[in-house]
């Protein structure tokens, strides 16, 4: 997508802040666009706080002077604005793709509203065309890898399991120190099990299925931004 389709996503995000919200700032390249228009709304006198969901959107955001603060000070934010790697017409995602989905989680999680912005591509039938992230720590991660292949192939996935970074010899490590291993599904035809049974492991720390929190989506397409609302 074009960096200003996913500019015209965020913009549209933006107008739903109001003086004095305390939001949650997602982490991307659409995320990105929504912190720094915040930015450039903060300079002209608007008084936000915010809660970043990733030490990159936290440098963004200190750049820009955007208060800042987090889930110790604030048990609870007023709006979520974040980016996704897959929408399903429920308005379940896919998010990880960036590595930040466990911290996304927990600031969408404390939100009362949870708004996604990206681009018509990212719009799916069914999830798991973009592969799973899940997060795992790293003690065990031998035993945790083959519980995870048991789960998938218990769900049907049509590919495997790869460490994120592993074929560079540089595994990606996240902002909580743990890794992250993708699971290449093609179609999750039972997201709320599959979710579970992946938490039921012991070495999973999260995955990057949002199921149900997100309750609306800008979604930009060359004929503008459309709006979905989760029914
Ligand atoms: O989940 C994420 C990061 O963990 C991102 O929101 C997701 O990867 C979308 O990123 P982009 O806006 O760059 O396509």
């Amino acid at each position: 997508m074009s960096e200003a389709l996913k500019r015209q996503a965020a913009a549209m995000a933006l107008s739903e802040v109001r003086p004095g919200m305390r939001l949650g700032l997602g982490t991307g390249s659409t995320a990105r666009h929504f912190v720094d228009l915040l930015g450039e709304k903060v300079a002209a006198g608007l008084d936000v706080i915010c809660v970043p969901t990733s030490e990159a959107t936290a440098r963004q955001a200190q750049e820009l002077n955007i208060p800042l603060s987090d889930l110790d000070t604030l048990d609870r934010l007023d709006l979520t604005v974040d980016g996704a790697d897959e929408i399903d017409p429920g308005l379940n995602l896919i998010k990880g793709g960036g590595g930040a989905l466990l911290r996304e989680k927990i600031v969408a999680a404390a939100s009362d509203a949870m708004v996604v912005i990206a681009d018509a591509s990212k719009c799916v039938e069914a999830l798991g065309r973009f592969p799973l992230p899940i997060e795992v720590n790293r003690f065990g991660l031998g035993a945790t890898r083959h519980a995870i292949e048991q789960v998938l192939t218990h769900h049907g996935a049509q590919g495997g399991l790869k460490l994120r970074g592993e074929e560079a010899g540089n595994p990606f490590v996240t902002d909580g120190g743990h890794l992250i291993l993708d699971a290449f599904f093609g179609r999750i035809s039972q997201p709320e099990a599959l979710s579970s049974d992946l938490l039921n492991i012991p070495g999973v720390v999260q995955h990057g299925l949002f199921l149900k929190m997100c309750s609306k989506a800008y979604v930009a397409t060359p004929n503008g931004v459309e709006e979905l609302k989760r029914q």
